[in-house]
């Protein structure tokens, strides 16, 4: 998960002993009170996400802009209540920071890594989110069975085959929203097969501002209509 699509690397740096990042005064403002838990996450991130093996070193420094920010602008378009899927947290990338983002929401983190589900269920103790559940296992297995209003991932496959395991995760009228980069267009093109199995409408790339001294973020959206 060090390279995930859909950020770029300009950015902010953090402190890197983790008191405040910089542009603090606009994170707050864009976080609300998503700030303070989201400062916790960022913590054990520094603090346990290289030895994990969760991220890589040279993400320490980038750690709001190309991830936590990145995702936190994904987390802003999704709905408020109902059930979220995220098909390979990994760190928790976006999944922890929906979580934070939508605590009316419950958030079902579904990665197939034991150790990487070990992480997510410890983050989720340490941060009280009561509104997750991890899932250990393939999406794939999950085909069917979970019914959610809406689907995410970042950094998990071309949007070809993450059509196939992540469209059988929401009903019908439900959106596949996913972070990708610049070569979001052209993966809606090669997805169109996959796309059509599910009868997606409305497939459409989105740029979303980020805060002030921050990165834009970019997300291809879809509706399941069959
Ligand atoms: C490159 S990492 C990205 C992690 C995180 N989404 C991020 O952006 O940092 C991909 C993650 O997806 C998980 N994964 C890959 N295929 C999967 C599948 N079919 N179902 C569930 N998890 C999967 C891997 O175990 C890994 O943790």
């Amino acid at each position: 998960m060090s390279t995930p699509d859909g950020s770029r690397d300009s950015a902010a740096s953090p402190d890197q002993e983790g008191s405040e990042p910089a542009g603090a005064d606009a994170l707050k403002a864009f976080l609300g009170d998503a700030y303070e838990p989201m400062q916790q996450f960022a913590q054990l991130l520094i603090a346990h996400g290289e030895e994990r093996g969760l991220i890589g070193p040279r993400e320490i420094p980038r750690l709001w802009d190309r991830h936590l920010v990145n995702c936190s602008l994904l987390a802003s378009v999704l709905p408020q209540s109902g059930r979220i899927a995220d098909v390979g947290s990994g760190a928790g990338l976006p999944g922890i920071v929906i979580a934070i983002m939508r605590p009316n929401a419950r958030v079902l983190l579904v990665e197939s890594m034991v150790k990487r589900c070990e992480w997510l269920g410890e983050v989720s103790d340490r941060l009280g989110l009561s509104n997750v559940e991890v899932l250990n296992g393939r999406a794939e297995e999950y085909a069917g069975a979970l019914e959610a209003d809406a689907v995410t991932a970042r950094a998990v496959a071309a949007l070809d085959k993450l059509t196939r395991w992540a469209m059988p995760l929401v009903h019908v009228g439900g959106e596949m929203v996913v972070l990708k980069g610049a070569s979001a267009e052209q993966e809606i093109e090669s997805a169109q097969k996959a796309l059509r199995k599910f009868a997606a409408r409305d497939a459409a790339v989105q740029e979303l501002t980020g805060p002030p001294g921050y990165s834009d973020a970019r997300i291809v959206r879809a509706t399941r209509g069959r």
